[in-house]
C-alpha cells in the first residue's frame, strides 16, 4: 500500500554563524491515511524540525536538508515545484501550532481568515466560503455569528479550536498538531483534544501529534514514534510500546510519569542531559545516559530492528 507520508533517512542541519546543529540524523517514519501517530521526545529531539520539513517550511537560510527524502503519496516533496508545494501546504497537509495567536493574523477577522483558505484552496466563491466557514466554526462549537470577530476577542481555548477548524478546512489529509494544548488550562486542554480526536475520526484525517505528554499520546494516537538526538529510536502501536518499552530511553520517559494508582514511587528522571545536536556523541546517541551501555554502543550506531509486526526499536540490547 502507498503511504500517505514516507520520510526516508531525513537529515537536516541548521547552519548559523556560531555552529552547525545536526537536528535530524536519519529520520525514518511512515504515516498512512487516517492514522494517528504521536511523536514524542525531550526538548530539542527534532520533533518540530520533522514537522516543518514535511511542509518544506524550514527556517531559511539556516535550515538545510543534507540527505534523505520525504514522499507524499509516492512523490518527492523535495523535488516538487513551489507552486505544487503551496497547494499541498495548508490544503493536504496542515499544521496547528502551540500558540494560535502567532498563526492567526490579528488584522483580519477569524472568519475572513478561514474563508480565505477555502477560497484559495477549494476555489469556493465568496458566499460559499462564508457559509462553509460558519459550518466549520460551528463544528468546533464557535457560533457562526462570530465570523467577523478578531482573534483577540476569543479566549485561548476558542482560538485553538479555530486553529483546528482552519486546519481541517480543506479536507486535509494530514493534520500536524505541535503541542496544540500546552498553552491552555487543563480542562480546556481536554476539550480541545477530545474535539480533535472526534474530528480526526469523522473526517478520516491522519494526525501527527507532537507532544511531551505521553498521556495525550495514549488517549489520542494508535502509534507512537519516540525521538532522541534527531532519530526515531522506537516505534510501534501505542499499547505495545507503552506496555513493553524496549529502548532504555523510552523506559525512562515512561518511568518519569507520575502514577495515579498504587503506591507512590519516587518519580524517576533520566540521568544526564539531552544529546547536544551541536556535539553529538559517537555510536548510539543515548549511550552516555544509558545504564546498559557497552563498548559496542559507544562505537556503533544501532539500526532499527523489528521486534514484532507492531514494534520496532534501535538498540543493541535487542540484536
Ligand atoms: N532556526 C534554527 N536555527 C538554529 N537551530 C535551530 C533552529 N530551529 C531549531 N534548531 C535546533 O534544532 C534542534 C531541534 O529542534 P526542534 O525544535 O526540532 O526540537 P523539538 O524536539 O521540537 O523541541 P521542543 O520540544 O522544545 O519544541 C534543537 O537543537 C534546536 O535548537
Amino acid at each position: 500500500m502507498e503511504h500517505l507520508i514516507e520520510i526516508k533517512n531525513l537529515n537536516v542541519e541548521f547552519h548559523t554563524e556560531r555552529a552547525v546543529t545536526k537536528a535530524l540524523n536519519g529520520v525514518n517514519l511512515t504515516i498512512d491515511a487516517g492514522e494517528s501517530v504521536g511523536l514524542v521526545g525531550e526538548s530539542g529531539a527534532g520533533k518540530t524540525t520533522t514537522a516543518l520539513s514535511m511542509l518544506q517550511m524550514l527556517p531559511k537560510p539556516a535550515g538545510r536538508f543534507t540527505d534523505g527524502d520525504i514522499l507524499y503519496k509516492g512523490n518527492s516533496l523535495m523535488k516538487m515545484s513551489e507552486r505544487k508545494m503551496t497547494d499541498i501546504r495548508g490544503n493536504k497537509i496542515s499544521m496547528i501550532f502551540q500558540n494560535p495567536l502567532t498563526s492567526l493574523n490579528p488584522v483580519f477577522s477569524v472568519g475572513e481568515q478561514i474563508a480565505m483558505v477555502l477560497r484559495r484552496h477549494r476555489k469556493l466563491g465568496k458566499k460559499e466560503a462564508m457559509k462553509e466557514t460558519q459550518r466549520l466554526m460551528e463544528m468546533v462549537s464557535i457560533p457562526g455569528e462570530r465570523f467577523n470577530d478578531y482573534p483577540v476577542q476569543f479566549s485561548g481555548g476558542m482560538r485553538q479550536r479555530i486553529g483546528i477548524a482552519a486546519g481541517l478546512a480543506c479536507n486535509t489529509e494530514l493534520l500536524i498538531a505541535d503541542e496544540p494544548t500546552t498553552a491552555l488550562d487543563v480542562t480546556i486542554q481536554a476539550q480541545v483534544l477530545m474535539l480533535l480526536k472526534e474530528l480526526q475520526k469523522k473526517e478520516n484525517t491522519a494526525l501527527l501529534m507532537i507532544t511531551h505528554n505521553l498521556g495525550i499520546v495514549s488517549e489520542l494516537c494508535e502509534k507512537v514514534a519516540v525521538m532522541y538526538g534527531g532519530q526515531i529510536i522506537e516505534y510501534g502501536l501505542v499499547q505495545e510500546v507503552f506496555a513493553n518499552p524496549a529502548h532504555p530511553y523510552t523506559v525512562g520517559l515512561l518511568g518519569s510519569l507520575p502514577k495515579l494508582t498504587g503506591p507512590r514511587d519516587e518519580l524517576y528522571s533520566i540521568p544526564g542531559t539531552v544529546a547536544n545536536p551541536q556535539h553529538l556523541p559517537s555510536g548510539c546517541y543515548f549511550h552516555p545516559r544509558c545504564e546498559h551501555c557497552t563498548q559496542e554502543c559507544e562505537k556503533n550506531s544501532p539500526k532499527m530492528i523489528k521486534l514484532n509486526e507492531n514494534h520496532y526499536v534501535a538498540c543493541f540490547r535487542h540484536m
